[in-house]
């Protein structure tokens, strides 16, 4: 359905290492050779040590690998080789073994049966700089710290009373998004790149919303989303020190440094603001010793339940440890909050602009909920079940992070009768799974009913191991309850407040590209009309 790439990684990371254009070609020429050195070595020293190569794969280049054929889009390039070599299979890239799983029943044993073994990360160079030496949710090993952290982001942050508490601050954003479209009547928008601002503004809000005045907030605003940006893309960047971690010395492609840089700029400003928050909770509680009154006008930012909370990491940490967690925690949430809503924004937008008479169903169903007199609330959301089975729709044709986060054994163990290494990168296929035609019935077309024929047979926890859009198991998306809110409170949002209509000539189309997200290819553009009864409506408030 997509356009595939014919240019494979190597070509790929030689052009990308060109672009910096810090090493000399000579040098680049002595490299290569290294490389394929060092490949060999470590290749022939694993033959001696693994048992018999027991999964079916497609057979690579001497050193190399697979990688010099890879491509760059490798949700697409993974599903192609599903077909050859069916259900599970493995891929030599450089020096790192890949292991790519594309059934229900092997993804089940993975992340339900044997989910302890598969609980690990094996983070790149790029995040783990990102996230603190993985000190992280996301990327942290299972274990006591890794337990707890989870335990107070699924439990605390992303608690009914918290999101409760700073739901005023994302309504906020989302309101002023709308006040600016409506500015914009009759003008073309690209809708993903709305979406991505108003994701991150209502993630800034959430973090530090309430720690931050407006005017500090919006005084820094700009270059944080720049700075953001670019750490999403160095994050997603190709890097050959991750597939031959004995050059990762020379970082040839430069990403490790540009990472250090933007994390360096990102530290000092989180670190300014979790100061600033202290500072605060310092005068307060002076105050309060002093007799005033403690304020309570101020709206609860995650920040905030974050140090009224004792971080119990129970793993001897140092307070500079619990600091790096902390920091760790809040990097997570605008690297998993921002990017995948705002893609998701866009799938579901593309779908309903192709499918007109889905589209009047959303539209029918708002205007029964909602009315024309008044803006969508997060009450609302509940009540919305055809908006929430076109969610789940868009969720199975394009899932935001179609191969998931991959896994790695901490054992070697056996998945489907076949032997997966110790430390091997373990791909679930999910993007794959949710199109099979031997699953799904007429898998390409958009048709949420589907969701709506059983609603309890498919939820987003990934209980059901045909639709898994979040993940499964101990590692599934840790911020599921807060993405069930903001993803159908910012649609309802555009869909009820706006018509949309193409702009003359525009065709659409449903061509994707890889990524951290896998995002829509070439940008929906699309022309909002207001929808409600009064322009006041419009009005922040
Ligand atoms: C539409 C929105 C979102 C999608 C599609 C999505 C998808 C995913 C997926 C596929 C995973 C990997 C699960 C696995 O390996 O089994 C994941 C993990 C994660 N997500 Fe999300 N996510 C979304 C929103 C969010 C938000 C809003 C946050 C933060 C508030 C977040 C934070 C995380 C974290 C911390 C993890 C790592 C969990 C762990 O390893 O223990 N995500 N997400």
């Amino acid at each position: 359905m997509s356009k595939g790439y014919s240019e494979g990684a190597w070509l790929w990371l030689w052009h990308a290492n060109e672009a910096h254009d810090a090493i000399p070609r000579a040098t680049k020429a002595l490299l290569a050779i290294a490389i394929t050195a060092l490949s060999f070595f470590c290749l022939s020293r694993r033959r001696k040590n693994a048992t018999a190569p027991t999964l079916p794969g497609p057979r690579g280049l001497p050193f190399l690998g697979y990688l010099p054929f890879v491509g760059t889009d490798l949700h697409r390039k993974f599903a192609e080789l599903a077909e050859t070599y069916g259900p599970i299979y493995k891929l030599q890239l450089g020096s790192k073994l890949y292991v790519v799983v594309n059934s229900p029943s092997l993804a089940k044993e993975i992340v339900r049966d044997q989910d302890m073994t598969f609980a690990n990360r094996d983070p790149n160079i790029a995040v783990t700089i990102a996230t603190y030496g993985a000190r992280d949710v996301a990327f942290s090993s299972l274990g006591p710290y890794w337990k707890n952290l989870r335990k107070l982001f699924v439990r605390h942050l992303m608690s009914n009373a918290s999101l409760d508490a700073c739901y005023d601050l994302r309504r906020q954003e989302v309101r002023k998004g709308l006040s600016d479209l409506y500015r914009k009547s009759g003008v073309p928008v690209d809708i993903g790149e709305w979406a991505v601002l108003i994701l991150v503004n209502a993630v800034m809000a959430m973090l530090w919303g309430g720690t931050l005045t407006r005017e500090k907030r919006e005084a820094m605003d700009a270059e944080f989303r720049e700075v953001a940006a670019k750490f999403m893309v160095l994050l997603g960047s190709p890097n050959v020190s991750d597939f031959f971690p004995a050059l990762a010395w020379l970082d040839l492609h430069g990403v490790e440094r540009d990472m250090r840089r933007v994390h360096q700029w990102l530290d000092a400003f989180i670190q300014s603001v979790v100061d600033c928050a202290t500072q605060e909770r310092t005068n307060e509680n002076f105050k309060q010793e002093e007799g005033e009154l403690k304020r309570n006008d101020q709206k609860q930012d995650f920040l905030q339940i974050l140090l009224d909370m004792e971080m119990d990491l129970e793993d001897n940490q140092s307070p500079m440890d619990k600091d790096g967690a902390l920091k760790a925690i809040l990097t997570d949430i605008v690297v998993g909050g921002t990017d995948t809503t705002s893609a998701m924004v866009e799938w579901v937008m593309v779908e309903l602009m192709q499918n007109r008479d889905v589209m009047n169903k959303v539209v029918h169903e708002l205007m029964e909920v909602v009315g024309e007199d008044e803006m969508v609330e997060e009450h609302h959301l509940p009540k919305l079940k055809y908006l929430n089975a076109v969610i789940k729709e868009a969720l199975r044709l394009h899932p935001a992070g179609p191969l998931l986060v991959p896994r790695t054994p901490h054992a070697s163990c056996v998945v489907g009768g076949y032997m997966i290494p110790k430390g091997s990168i373990v791909f679930l296929n999910v993007g794959y799974i949710q199109r099979d035609p031997k699953i799904w019935d007429r898998p390409l077309e958009f048709r949420p009913e589907r969701f709506l024929e059983d609603p309890s047979k498919y939820d987003l926890s990934g209980n059901n191991f045909t639709y898994m859009p979040f993940g499964s198991g101990r590692r599934v998306c840790a911020g599921l309850a807060l993405a069930e809110r903001m993803l159908p409170y910012v649609l309802a949002s555009l869909l009820h407040s706006f018509k949309w209509e193409l702009p003359q000539g525009v065709k659409l189309d449903l061509l994707d590209k890889f990524g951290l997200v896998v995002k829509k290819m070439k940008p929906l553009v699309a022309i909002p009309k207001p929808r409600l009864s009064s322009p006041e409506l419009y009005m922040l408030s």
